[in-house]
């Protein structure tokens, strides 16, 4: 079972990096992304085994964006692939049934392809307009993700869909309404100022119908 929070790290220095990533793993994030673009490979991969390290102290799980082979180089617990990376069949074959991967999605369309091809879990997105990202898909808006997930269940379709882009606290229980498994978040747990409590609440709102 995944966690249901997924926070995707930011900044453009490996010490910028390193401080956002231990500052939501001390609030107690446990599933961490590592999104670190148009960087050299020496830097990427020291960033990659020191974020390894810190998610390894923290029992939390860590996954690599875009990069499948430094997944594999380092032993990461998985790694997300868009639209336009590798495909997820090729980057299944290469890293076998135990490791998680994960697919960006914008379309009921996708989501299919990602399944037969192998997918883990699926990144629906954007929610709303987001500077984290450029370039981003057509935005689907609370009506697009009801209708994208009523789709799959009227297709007996199930896989961890993970809301992505732009997402706030107030956010999250109309989009857990739609039958989505979790969120995906950047810039909100980056910029607080309150990261244990904001994380703390996220859990609240996220786990709220599961009965332990
Ligand atoms: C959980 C999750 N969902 C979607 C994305 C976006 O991936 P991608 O489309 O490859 O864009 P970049 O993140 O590489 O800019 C994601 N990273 N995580
Ligand atoms: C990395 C990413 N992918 C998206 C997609 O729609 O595929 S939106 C996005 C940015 C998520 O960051 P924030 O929470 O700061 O908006
Ligand atoms: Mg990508």
């Amino acid at each position: 079972m995944y966690n249901k929070l997924q926070y995707i790290s930011q900044g453009n220095t490996i010490e910028k990096q390193l401080y956002n990533i231990q500052q939501a793993l001390d609030a107690g994030c446990d599933w961490i992304q590592m999104r670190f673009k148009n960087q050299s490979a020496k830097d990427t991969f020291a960033l990659a085994e020191a974020v390894k390290f810190l998610c390894e102290e923290y029992l939390a799980n860590f996954i690599v964006n875009d990069d499948l082979h430094l997944a594999e180089l380092i032993s990461a617990d998985g790694v997300h692939l868009g639209l336009t990376d590798m495909k997820i069949e090729e980057a299944r074959t290469i890293l076998g049934n135990t490791k998680i991967i994960g697919g960006t999605a914008n379309t009921f369309e996708d989501i299919q392809n990602h399944i037969k091809n192998g997918a883990d879990y699926i990144g629906l997105g954007p929610f709303r307009f987001t500077d984290t990202k450029g370039k981003l898909s057509p935005i689907l808006g609370l009506s697009g993700y009801f209708e994208i997930l009523q789709k799959m269940k009227k297709n007996n379709i199930t896989i961890p869909v993970f809301a992505i882009g732009g997402i706030t606290v107030k956010d999250v229980n109309p989009l857990m309404e739609t039958g989505i498994y979790g969120i995906a978040v950047s810039g909100l747990i980056t910029e607080s100022d309150e990261k244990e409590k904001l994380i703390q609440q996220l859990n609240e709102k996220l786990y709220a119908n599961i009965i332990v």
